[in-house]
C-alpha cells in the first residue's frame, strides 16, 4: 500500500499543506474531497490533475469524495478572474452538472461498495434549502469581512490594478465553499480538502469556518497542488482549437493523443509524473533514455500512450495511433475509411478544402482534378500529374481510367486528393 503524500511528493504534486496533515493521514483512513464547478458540460485536462489526485487518494486506501458544484456553479468562483462572471442559466447548469458527473464517473468507481468507495455529491443538495437569513446568521457571523477581504481573489478585484470591483454575490463564494467543507465534515466526516493552488484561499476559509463553528474543537486539513504550467510560458492545455477536453466528442482522441505527443521535452518530464500512474523507477528509466536520444521522443510517446489509455481506453488509443500514421507513415485507403468524421477533419486540419456540388461526379477526370475540385491549377497540370502517376484519391493511386464516384466519399462527404507525398486537398461534397 503506498503512502499518499510521499507518492504526490515525488511527482511534484504538492504545493502547500496545512499543519498536521501528515499525522492525520497516517493516523487513520481519512475522507477527503475535491470540488468541480459546472462551468462547462465537461472537464478539460486542467481538471485531470485533481482527478488523478483523487485516484491516488483512493489507491492509498483513503476515501475520496468528488463534489459537483451545483450551488457554487450558480455563483461563479471569482478566484483568478479579473472580471465579474456571467451567471449561467438553469438549463445550462443542469446540463453541465450531468456532463461533469459523467466525466468523473469514468475515473472514480462511485458504484463500489467497500468502506472507502468514492462518493459523488452535489452541493446544491444542501444549499438549496438554506435560507438567506439562516446562512448569514449561522455562517456569516463566524467570519469577518476583514478576513474575507484579505484573500487574493478579493484583494485583486478591490485594488486599483483591476479596479472593476466585485459583486456581493461573488464575494460570498468563499463562504459557500467554506460551508461545503463544514457540511461535509459533519455529514460524512470529510476532514480534508484538496485542490489547485488557486483554491488555497477558499479552502482555508473552510478550515477556519470548521474551527470557528465548533468553537475550536474540530480541525480540518487542506492541500493544494501546483497549477500546471508550460516551460515556454504559454498557457497549458490549449490547442489551436481551444481547450483539450476529456470528452471525445469535444476533443477527438486523435487530437488528444497528438497534444501529449507534441509537448516540449522539459514539459514531458514533469507531465509524465503528473498525468500517469507509471511508477518512479519506470519514469526515471524513461527520462534517462529520453535524455540520451531526445529525438526519439521516448517521454512524449510514453506520456501520450498512458494518458490516452487512462482517459479513452486502449482501443481508442490504437485508433488514434493509426490515424496519426495517415499523415506521416504508411497507411491504406482502408485506414482512411475507418476514421470517423471528426478524426478525419482533425488529421487533415489546415489542408486546403473546397466545397463542391454533386455535379462534380459528372466531370471528366481532368476537369475534376483541376477546376472542378480546385486541386490542380490546370487541365495540363492534371494530365502531367497523372502521367507521373503521382495522384491518389483516398490514398489509392489513380490512373486515366479513374471515375470519381459517390461511393468513394469518406463519411459520406469527403474526398482526399493527394499529389506526391504531402500535397493534400479535401473536397467536400454538399
Ligand atoms: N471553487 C472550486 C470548485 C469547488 C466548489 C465547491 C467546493 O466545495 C469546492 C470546490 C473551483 O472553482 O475549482
Amino acid at each position: 500500500m503506498y503512502n499518499f503524500l510521499e507518492e504526490l511528493q515525488w511527482r511534484g504534486l504538492i504545493q502547500d499543506t496545512t499543519p498536521g496533515l501528515e499525522e492525520q493521514l497516517n493516523k487513520e483512513k481519512t475522507t477527503g474531497y475535491i470540488g468541480f464547478d459546472p462551468t462547462a458540460d465537461s472537464l478539460h485536462i486542467g481538471s485531470l490533475v485533481p482527478i488523478l489526485i483523487l485516484m491516488h487518494y483512493r489507491k492509498a486506501g483513503h476515501k475520496p469524495v468528488a463534489l459537483v458544484g451545483g450551488a457554487t456553479g450558480m455563483i461563479g468562483d471569482p478566484t483568478g478572474k479579473s472580471d465579474e462572471r456571467n451567471l449561467l442559466d438553469e438549463e445550462t447548469l443542469a446540463k453541465n452538472v450531468e456532463g461533469i458527473k459523467n466525466v468523473l464517473s469514468r475515473f472514480l468507481d462511485f458504484d463500489a461498495t467497500d468502506e472507502n468507495a468514492p462518493v459523488l455529491v452535489n452541493n446544491y443538495d444542501w444549499m438549496k434549502d438554506f435560507s438567506f437569513i439562516d446562512f448569514v446568521r449561522d455562517v456569516g457571523k463566524r467570519i469577518t469581512v476583514n478576513y474575507m477581504m484579505a484573500k487574493d481573489s478579493v484583494k485583486k478585484r478591490l485594488s486599483g490594478e483591476s479596479g472593476v470591483g466585485m459583486s456581493f454575490t461573488e464575494f460570498t463564494y468563499q463562504l459557500i465553499q467554506g460551508y461545503d467543507f463544514h457540511h461535509l465534515y459533519h455529514d460524512m466526516g470529510v476532514k480534508f480538502q484538496m485542490g489547485g493552488s488557486d483554491q488555497w484561499g477558499n479552502m482555508t476559509t473552510g478550515t477556519e469556518l470548521i474551527r470557528r463553528m465548533s468553537d475550536g474543537k474540530t480541525e480540518a486539513f487542506a492541500m493544494t497542488c501546483p497549477l500546471v504550467t508550460k516551460a515556454d510560458g504559454t498557457k497549458f492545455g490549449k490547442s489551436e482549437g481551444g481547450n483539450i477536453w476529456l470528452d471525445a466528442d469535444k476533443t477527438s482522441v486523435y487530437t488528444f493523443y497528438q497534444f501529449w505527443l507534441n509537448v516540449a521535452d522539459e514539459d514531458a518530464e514533469r507531465f509524465i509524473k503528473f498525468y500517469t500512474f507509471l511508477d518512479k523507477e519506470t519514469i526515471e528509466k524513461l527520462t534517462a533514455e529520453h535524455k540520451e536520444e531526445p529525438h526519439r521522443r521516448i517521454l512524449q510517446n510514453a506520456l501520450a500512450d498512458s494518458v490516452t489509455t487512462l482517459v479513452h481506453g486502449e482501443e481508442e488509443l490504437e485508433l488514434a495511433k493509426k490515424a496519426s500514421q495517415i499523415l506521416f507513415g504508411k497507411s491504406t485507403s482502408e485506414d482512411l475509411k475507418n476514421l470517423n468524421e471528426q478524426t478525419f477533419l482533425d488529421v487533415f486540419e489546415g489542408v486546403s478544402q473546397q466545397e463542391v456540388g454533386e455535379d462534380i461526379f459528372e466531370l471528366e477526370l481532368l476537369d475534376f482534378l483541376s477546376e472542378g475540385s480546385g486541386f490542380l491549377a490546370s487541365k495540363g497540370e492534371a494530365r502531367r500529374a497523372l502521367k507521373e502517376n503521382s495522384i491518389s484519391i483516398n490514398k489509392d493511386k489513380i490512373n486515366d481510367d479513374y471515375k470519381p464516384s459517390k461511393e468513394d466519399l469518406i463519411a459520406g462527404k469527403y474526398l482526399l486528393l493527394q499529389r506526391g507525398k504531402k500535397n493534400y486537398h479535401i473536397v467536400i461534397v454538399k
